[in-house]
């Protein structure tokens, strides 16, 4: 954990690097915003490739596992009719079948695809697909059992950290290995208020850490999304949807394809935008400053 005002070096993601000076990491969070169905899925992955996102991202849980003990027998009305959430978890639920579809349908279109495992059996299942990387979810940053699933497969984590003080993310990041790290500000408010994005968060987590910060984004619009790449993040997720009218929990907070066409296009515009802080005229200066500067001045 070594705080350096030097820039941390890139993290490498299969074939991208994410870090400074790198092209921004977009990732499209399907999440189960494809309400288990698979060709909701492979058409989110259209909307990514054409957006110019470079990866794709969904949610892996062991559903009897990973949900809150509580909550398993609450009633809900679903779209298959009423269930209790536990059934409902089986309903978004992708498999084998399904991510091996995916896999396929990923590679054919040059993008890459990840996800969040939310206990450590799907730590195991997302390995046996040979994901490049794995995210950390905020709600399992305190799940210490799978983070040391994950460390143990020696890849590159993209660690979120939504609902969390400095000292639990100080106990994930020690359980991590720090030069394969990549740690995402985020706030985990659906949908995000401006007020609470704290944004400036991005750097006392560069400074603190020495990795790669992003941003993993709840807030609806693209005007924070894009300030945190002003502000150094050098990776941006955000959920994706079809239609924010769809049934299921994260649409209404998540971009349509429109939206994440427009973040992708002012990242990138962004990125040149920024420059590397050195003051010099420009060569596009030069013509107007023949005209209007008194050269006896
Ligand atoms: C909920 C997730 O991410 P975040 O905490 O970044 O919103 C996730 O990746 O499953």
């Amino acid at each position: 954990m070594s705080a350096t005002n030097a820039q941390p070096t890139p993290v490498a993601i299969g074939e991208h690097q994410v870090g400074a000076d790198q092209p921004v990491y977009v990732i499209g969070e399907i999440g189960i915003n494809h309400n288990g169905d698979v060709e909701i899925a492979k058409k989110l992955i259209d909307v990514a490739v054409e957006a110019g996102c470079q990866a794709v991202k969904f949610q892996k849980r062991t559903p009897e596992i990973s949900t809150p003990k509580d909550q398993r027998d609450k009633i809900r009305q679903t779209p298959w009719g009423e269930m209790t959430y536990l059934e409902y978890k089986y309903k978004v639920e992708f498999e084998e079948p399904e991510y091996t579809e995916i896999d396929a349908y990923a590679k054919e279109k040059g993008i890459q695809w990840f996800a969040s495992p939310w206990d450590a059996p799907s730590v195991e299942f997302l390995e046996k697909m040979n994901v490049p990387t794995h995210k950390v979810a905020s709600a399992s940053v305190t799940d210490h059992e799978m983070l040391r699933a994950l460390a143990a497969t020696g890849k590159p984590i993209i660690l979120s950290t939504g609902m969390s003080t400095l000292e639990q993310i100080d106990a994930a990041v020690e359980i991590l290995d720090s030069t394969k790290l990549v740690i995402l500000h985020s706030t985990s408010t659906y949908p995000l208020p401006p007020e609470e994005a704290n944004l400036r968060t991005i750097t006392t987590l560069q400074e603190r850490y020495g990795v790669p910060v992003g941003y993993s984004g709840h807030e609806t619009g693209l005007q924070i999304s894009i300030a945190a790449v002003a502000l150094g993040a050098v990776a941006v997720e955000r959920h994706i949807t079809l239609d924010r009218a769809m049934w299921g929990s994260d649409h209404a907070s998540s971009l349509e394809p429109k939206g994440l066409e427009n973040l992708v296009r002012d990242i990138r515009i962004l990125e040149k935008a920024l420059g590397d802080g050195q003051k010099r005229v420009m060569p596009g200066e030069f013509s107007p400053m023949s005209r209007l500067r008194r050269v006896d001045a």
